[in-house]
């Protein structure tokens, strides 16, 4: 292994990998969005293509995950068309001993909360750099809100003690659009004690969609990391 950035490519190939190995024939599967997933879902595609898998119907929790999906193979449905969801597999961007979650880092927490919360079992896929003891420790908080409420929405995180901060866009001028077509306003709190309330408080603000808070939601915690050079994965 030559570089960091190879074994954290090795420790979310490996654990994506785990996580598509857990997914039945016949389920209805919610796909969730980032660099980690995106392997799971490949390695899914490929247990299709390979007849292992079959009948298997995903749902897509951004237009991200929706064209991975199509890449490579996996047949896709809507909330419209199902009555439930077998199993999600999605990343974070912190969690914590309790299986709490900040995720959002790609924008996509909005429609990932509505699928991974669905779900009957939800698999959290992520390198060992995101544990953490508290949540909030080392990524901001990210929280969809109206274009139009912007204003209103930062002065009141900050009465909450959050500094936020409009997410700007990569290669492009201007704000990070949502697959919603909103803003995302990131916010710095120096740790959160209680994130089950800090997720109903900023969820009741006027023109927030949702928070990257998911709060007794992941069932399962697979845990990519590097043992004597070689990737393993742990379950949490
Ligand atoms: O919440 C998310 C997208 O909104 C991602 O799951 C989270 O940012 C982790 O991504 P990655 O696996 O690329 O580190």
């Amino acid at each position: 292994m030559s570089t960091a950035t190879d074994a954290v490519t090795l420790m979310k190939q490996q654990v994506g990998k785990a996580a598509a190995d857990r997914v039945k024939s016949g389920s209805i599967v919610g796909l969730g969005t980032g660099s980690t997933t995106a392997y799971a879902i490949q390695y899914i595609g490929e247990r299709i293509q390979s007849g292992e898998l079959t009948d298997i119907k995903g749902i897509p929790t951004s237009f991200q995950a929706e064209v991975l999906a199509k890449k490579y193979g996996v047949p896709l449905t809507t909330l419209d068309e199902v009555d439930h969801i077998d199993v999600a597999i999605d990343g974070a961007d912190e969690v914590d001993p309790n299986k709490n979650l900040i995720k959002g880092g790609g924008a996509a927490h909005t429609r990932e909360k509505v699928v991974d919360s669905l779900a009957d079992q939800f698999i959290v896929v992520v390198d060992s750099s995101k544990l953490v003891d508290k949540l909030g420790s080392t990524f901001l908080l990210p929280v969809e809100v109206l274009p139009m409420a912007m204003t209103p929405v930062m002065r009141a995180i900050a009465k909450l003690g959050g500094k936020p901060e409009l997410r700007m866009g990569i290669k492009k001028a201007g704000p990070v659009i949502t697959d919603q077509g909103n803003f995302v306003i990131d916010v710095k709190f120096d740790k959160i004690d209680n994130p089950a309330e800090l997720e109903k408080t900023l969820n009741n603000l006027p023109g927030v969609l949702e928070n990257g808070l998911f709060v007794n939601v992941t069932d399962v915690v697979l845990i990519g990391e590097i043992k004597d050079g070689q990737p393993v994965v742990r379950e949490m």
